[in-house]
């Protein structure tokens, strides 16, 4: 149905350890020019499908397609290095033995000098680095190590990139950066890539497109808005962001009566009159408000310099998070008003109820 195939195809593939099963039946379409991320707790599987990807991991079923070709699938695997794919991983990964210039230009043998000269330049200017092709590794900082990683992968020209948590290995700050520094890169360049990382943050700053993974399945593949506000089902809601789920009941398809007051939204939820539901409140749903209807008390707080998060408590004693503008400060024990600006808010029907 799509004009253009997309440059990266995922259908069904089944990974395992042994007898271990750690990826069942997932599917990915990505198209071309797209930074797409994975995102997921420890041990779901992120990794093992980049692997899969890049032709490092056997699939058990399903096939990887690239421009329509497949790579893996039954009677097909297509070495890693004839894949076409460039990879960076989390650290460690530059030959210690060799200089800047030639972990840059590894990916060139069979190509001639002066084009491999030309393009190891190319590619150290892309990333900041021009002038250090005579140094080695360890004369350079570990941010720094990571963007010739990221010009040795970039530097054969492949079709797709993958980064397999390039940036866990720097402090926080510097990561930030250069988190957004190979994002401007990899747009610059119209490099199409998949992130995988367990920093939502980072994928959030990174990518178009996050899939959000659980138990070797993607439960959600959307935009960072999307996943944030519209999350498809109670563990992409708990995972993304912040928020606490608050007991309610539906009085009709537009009205919640909750824990939080009596909340109208601009959606309509699907279930009959008097189900219950657990209302997902994010802390950016929690308004102050000198005449709100809810009178709360603060239970806790952190300074996080534009804002301050507080733990509030409602009159039933449930608890909801808010951010406040940090020039509104608030003591723990005070009371505050606020209100809950209920436009969008995501509700799911209690679970017991929804087993039942
Ligand atoms: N070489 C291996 N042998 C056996 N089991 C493995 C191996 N590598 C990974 N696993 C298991 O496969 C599952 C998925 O692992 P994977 O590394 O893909 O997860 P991940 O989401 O990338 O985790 P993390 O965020 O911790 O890196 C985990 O349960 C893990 O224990």
């Amino acid at each position: 149905m799509t004009q253009t195939p997309p440059l990266l195809e995922v259908r069904g593939i089944r990974c395992a350890y042994g007898r271990n099963a750690v990826v069942h039946d997932l599917s990915l379409h990505l198209p071309r020019g797209v930074i797409a991320g994975l995102v997921g707790p420890s041990g779901c599987g992120k990794t093992t499908v980049l692997r899969a990807i890049a032709g490092l991991q056997p699939l058990v079923a399903g096939e990887i397609l690239l421009e329509g070709r497949v790579l893996s699938g039954p009677g097909a695997a297509v070495p890693p290095e004839r894949r076409g794919i460039g990879m960076v991983f989390q650290e460690h990964t530059l030959f210690p033995h060799l200089s800047i210039g030639d972990n840059v230009a590894f990916g060139l043998r069979g190509r001639p000098a002066a084009e491999r000269r030309r393009t190891v330049e190319r590619m150290l200017a892309l990333v900041g680095l021009e002038g250090l092709a005579g140094r080695y590794p360890h004369e350079l900082s570990g941010g720094q190590q990571q963007r010739v990683a990221l010009a040795r992968a970039l530097a054969p020209g492949p079709r797709l990139l993958l980064l397999d948590e390039p940036f866990s290995s720097l402090d926080v700050e510097l990561r930030q950066r250069l988190a957004l520094e190979v994002r401007e890169i990899l747009v610059r360049e119209g490099i199409t890539a998949i992130l995988v990382t367990h920093d939502q943050g980072e994928a959030f700053a990174i990518c178009e497109r996050v899939g959000v993974m659980h138990a070797g399945r993607i439960l959600q593949w959307d935009t960072p808005y999307n996943l944030y506000h519209d999350p498809a089902d109670r563990f992409v809601a708990d995972f993304i962001g912040e928020g606490v789920f608050v007991a309610g009941r539906l009085v009709d398809p537009e009205t919640l009566e909750t824990e939080a007051g009596v909340l109208r939204g601009d959606r309509a939820y699907p279930w009959p009159p008097g189900t219950a539901v657990d209302v997902l409140v994010r802390p950016d749903d929690v308004v102050p408000d000198p005449d709100g209807p809810l009178a709360a008390i603060v239970r806790n707080k952190a300074f996080r310099g534009a804002e301050t998060l507080y733990t509030l408590e409602l009159p039933t004693g449930a608890r909801v998070l808010s951010l406040f503008p940090s020039h509104l400060d608030h003591g723990i024990g005070e009371r505050v008003r606020v209100r809950v600006a209920a436009d969008h808010l995501v509700a799911f029907p209690r679970e017991e109820e929804a087993a039942a």
